[in-house]
């Protein structure tokens, strides 16, 4: 493997001197760039494009050839572990993805299996040692799965939902169905997760994107507790390098230093809380990523540049920042001000490197 010539990324996540702030975007790879909607029209629908390892590998590195990001991040999905699982994954033009086999009972639940990484997802596999090797060492590559309780959602939902009423009724009448699957998909993930490292990624993310719809109790119950479950039983080491792990709860603000605690190397941030406060909070125990409102793209580019200015600031001084949205770039983006932020991190952050 060659050497990394741009470990900027992993030395933030991992605190340690940094010339400038490194950033990535969420979602980089996506329907705001016309050559990714180019590519992804020649593989037919979403799932395809993320079944063909090619084109996964030309869809991740689009966004590296138009900017200087710091990072590349896997294309794929969270929801390949559910679909690998058997829920068959579907995605309705407009309306986000569904299920033809919702996990809605417990019988359902316990015929459940933990997928082989190897085999039912080794098309993930198989994309991901390919990215590695075509970055050729230009800078990391992120691996990354959803979190239990995110999948969970999706699983006994049938989709995407708005209430997670039907989840959320498992939850509290039910809990030890609930809390089965959270298991089952935790194991499922950590052996997801590893599998990506031995194949090439070099830093993992989990998605905890709907953590946020729990209340204080049950996040730490039905959240938390499964992520603390996936970061002990994660390969921490490859290469000679750290693998360093990122957990993300889109609305966890309120949890940070309980999510710090995990033993993960860096907390995902997303817009709603101040980086200052954030940082103050969880003190030199992890790095933070964020935390720039992704509509701000939307701007004129002089008021992102201002924003990003204002979010270094508030980081201040030092090494521990990895620049980011605070969520997933928007599809009606305009490709230019995503590069103007992306060369704003750079250009303002070497000052609080010196
Ligand atoms: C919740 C979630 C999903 N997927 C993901 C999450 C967690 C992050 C978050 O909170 O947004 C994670 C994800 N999805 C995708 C990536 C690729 C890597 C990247 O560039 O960041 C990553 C990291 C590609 C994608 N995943 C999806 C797209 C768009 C599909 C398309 O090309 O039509 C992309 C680029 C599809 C997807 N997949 C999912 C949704 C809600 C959608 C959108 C459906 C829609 O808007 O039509 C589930």
């Amino acid at each position: 493997m060659s050497e990394l010539k741009n470990d900027r990324y992993l030395r933030a996540l991992l605190k340690q001197p940094v010339d400038k702030t490194p950033v990535w975007m969420m979602r980089q790879a996506g329907r705001y760039l016309p050559e990714y909607k180019a590519t992804r029209a020649e593989a037919g629908d979403f799932m395809s494009l993320c079944k063909n390892h090619d084109l996964a590998c030309e869809v991740t590195l689009q966004p590296l050839r138009r900017y200087d990001l710091d990072a590349a991040i896997l294309f794929s999905d969270i929801l390949t572990i559910p679909d690998a699982m058997g829920c068959g994954l579907y995605f309705e033009t407009g309306e986000g993805p569904r299920f033809e086999r919702p996990t809605d009972t417990i019988e359902k639940i316990e015929k459940l299996a933990v997928p082989d990484p190897e085999d039912e997802l080794g098309y993930v596999m198989k994309a991901v040692s390919t990215i590695r090797r075509e970055l050729k060492g230009e800078v990391p590559l992120i691996g990354f799965s959803g979190s239990p309780w995110t999948l969970a959602t999706y699983m006994v939902e049938g989709g995407s939902s708005k209430t997670f009423e039907k989840i959320k009724r498992m939850m509290y009448a039910e809990p030890q169905a609930l809390h089965m699957l959270l298991d089952k998909l935790a194991d499922s993930v950590t052996s997801y997760l590893n599998a990506q490292v031995k194949n090439g990624a070099q830093s993992l993310m989990i998605f905890d994107s709907w953590g946020g719809a729990l209340s204080h109790s049950a996040y730490r119950e039905f959240s938390l507790r499964y992520m603390q479950k996936i970061v002990d039983g994660l390969i921490r080491e490859n290469e000679g390098r750290k693998v360093p792990v990122t957990l993300f709860t889109k609305g966890g603000g309120l949890w940070l230093e309980a999510m710090a605690e995990t033993g993960c190397d860096a907390l995902g941030l997303d817009w709603t809380i101040d980086i200052k406060d954030a940082r103050a909070r969880v003190g030199d125990k992890v790095a933070l990523q964020g935390n720039m409102d992704p509509s701000m793209l939307y701007a004129p580019i002089p008021r992102i540049e201002e924003e990003v200015q204002q979010i270094l600031a508030g980081y201040g001084e030092g090494t521990g920042h990895v620049f980011n949205l605070g969520h997933g770039i928007h599809q009606h983006v305009d490709p230019e001000h995503a590069g103007a932020f992306i060369e704003a991190v750079h250009k303002y952050s070497a000052q609080y490197h010196k």
